[in-house]
Order: C-alpha cells, then structure tokens, then sequence
C-alpha cells in the first residue's frame, strides 16, 4: 500500500494484492445471497465479512483519519474495486443493487465506511435506500442533487437541514467523468477574521431541506454556519438552501463562500475510488459533465455514516 499526504487530503492506494482478500469476502458473500433483497440491516451484517478483511495498513490509515485527520478531513482510497464491467447504470438513485458487480461494489463501500460508524439513511431520501446511486437522471439535469450532470451541483453538505446529518460519507467510483471534478473546501482551511467568524458562529442563519427529500414539513431550521472547537471548526453550509436573517450575516456568509471558492481541493473520480468525506468538516460540489442517458454514464455509490454509536442506537433504527 502507498500512502501519500497532499494538501487537499490523504490519498491511499491499495494494491490488487491487498484489495483481494475484500473482493474474495464479497464473492463468498454473493454466492449465498443476492443483496437486492437485503434490508438495510442485513446488508450492513453482510458487509461485515468484507470489513473483516481489509488489510491492516487500511485500517491504520482509517483510524489517523477518524481520530486525528492530521492530512485534512478527506480521505481518498484507490484501488478498491477490480477491473470490472459494471453493466449498465441506473437511471435514477434509488434504483435497487441489481446485479453481481454493483451488490460487490456496495459490500466494499459498506464494508470499509463501517470503519467509521454505522451506515444509516433518511425515510424520505431515495426511498430510504442505504446505498443510493449517483447518476446522472433525465430532466434532472440542472438541479441541486445527485442525479444532476450538466449544470454544477453547487457547495453543499449532505442534509445540512437536520442535526441528523451524516458524519461522513463515501462516494464510490463504478465508472467516471473525466469532467466530473468533485471539489471540497474544509472548515478549517477559510481564512476569515475575527468578526466574521463570530457572526458565522451565531444562529442567524436558516437551513431549508434540499428537494431531494420527500417531506410533509419542510419548515427551515435556524443553525449556526460555523460551530465546534477552534482547533476542529464544523461548517453546515448550502449554496441554495442557506439563507442569512439579516445583513451582517449576508456578508459574512459572501465572504466565507469566497474563501470556499480560494481554498478548496478537487479530485476527478476514477473506478475504484472510494473519497471518503467529513460532512461536519467539509463543504463538497461537483463540476458540470455531460450525461448520454444510454447506461454509459458516470456511475458512483454513496453510503452516509453515523460516527457516534449513542446518537445511532438512540434512533433505534438504520433508516430514520
Ligand atoms: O457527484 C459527486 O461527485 C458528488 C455528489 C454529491 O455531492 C451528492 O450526491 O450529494
Ligand atoms: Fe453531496
């Protein structure tokens, strides 16, 4: 395994020879049951035999991550899948783990992000599903979500609507876009003074739900942008859904967008990359690509991870 510290994040590849072990716990897996019949429950205990086997200089760099983030508060790993033909993509992100070669794909991303904590999703996001794809969907072109392609999906957080937001969550490459840069800006990066970070501290702000959710209520909740200790800032922030109640906020929310645009980092995904992102910590957006809807496109899966196991077993369920 090669570990190589940038700027933007810690980026590990694996070696076939490291990655084997995992496809081989995942072909057992799929020989006895086929995962498009799974619930959420049990496809987690079943990714359980793929994190079993991930080599332990993964597992070390998993933990510096979690527990200190030292090389920033992204974490890339390459080489997680072998050269295979996926098939066709789906057309929309809810769409069920049809076939051997995505159910494998969802066993490794499930697997490793369970380093992590424990894999969860919204009721009224993608059906509840706890690997959604992201890919490109007709006559979505152009909005704010992950089925989106020739408009930019502009600087957001996953869910910054709820306190039950993600931790992390991973983005898995079945196939990608050469156009497709997937960007990221950590709170810890914005250079900003003292009065602005203030204002930013406070909750003069309001965060609405993103149309990808399905809701009876989509009343806005009030939040700070910024929050959490000086050493480690966390950052709920949304190009669209975030609005300042007043004008010193509406500038300090300009400014902070101009440090997001001057520092942030991008990585163009490749088949087996799993970007692995800290959703307190990091601000994320994806660059424009075009989409042929004919099951060639840009193809990732994403899984979101509750970190604390208190706030998860208080929920009493997988899919809230
Ligand atoms: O497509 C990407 O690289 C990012 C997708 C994303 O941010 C999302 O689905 O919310
Ligand atoms: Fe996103």
């Amino acid at each position: 395994m090669t570990t190589l510290p940038t700027a933007a994040g810690h980026v590990v590849s694996l070696r076939p020879a490291e990655s084997a072990p995992m496809w081989r716990a995942g072909d057992e897996v799929l020989r006895a049951t086929d995962l498009a019949r799974s619930d959420p429950d049990e496809l987690t205990a079943a990714a359980t035999a793929v994190a079993a086997a991930i080599p332990s200089a993964l597992v070390r760099a998993v933990h510096s991550y979690r527990s200190r983030a030292e090389h920033g508060d992204v974490l890339l790993i390459r080489g997680t899948l072998p050269e295979t033909d996926f098939g066709a993509n789906p057309s929309a992100s809810a769409a069920p783990l049809a076939g051997h070669g995505v159910q494998h794909a969802a066993l490794q991303l499930l697997g490793i992000m369970m380093l992590l904590g424990e894999p969860f999703n919204f009721r009224t996001l993608y059906e509840g599903k706890l690997v959604q794809h992201v890919v490109p969907a007709p006559n979505m072109e152009f909005t704010q979500t992950s089925e989106s392609s020739s408009g930019m999906l502009d600087w957001h957080v996953e869910d910054g609507f709820s306190p039950d937001r993600c931790d992390y969550f991973g983005l898995l490459c079945l196939r990608g876009s050469e156009a497709a840069v997937t960007r990221y800006a950590a709170a810890r990066d914005v250079v900003l003074d003292e009065r602005t970070r203030r204002i930013l501290g406070e909750p003069r702000f309001e965060m609405a739900p993103d149309s990808a959710h399905v809701l009876d209520d989509d009343s806005p909740c009030r939040t700070p942008v910024l929050s959490g200790a000086p050493h480690a800032p966390e950052i709920c922030y949304d190009d669209h859904y975030l609005t300042p109640l007043d004008g010193e906020a509406a500038e300090a929310l300009r400014e902070l967008r101009t440090q997001l645009d001057a520092v942030h980092q991008g990585h163009v995904l490749r088949t087996g990359d799993l970007l692995v992102v800290d959703n307190r910590r990091v601000v994320h957006s994806r660059t424009p690509f075009t989409a042929r809807h004919d099951g060639t496109d840009r193809w990732l899966l994403r899984t979101m991870v509750c970190a604390s196991l208190p706030r998860f077993r208080a929920r009493g369920r997988r899919i809230i």
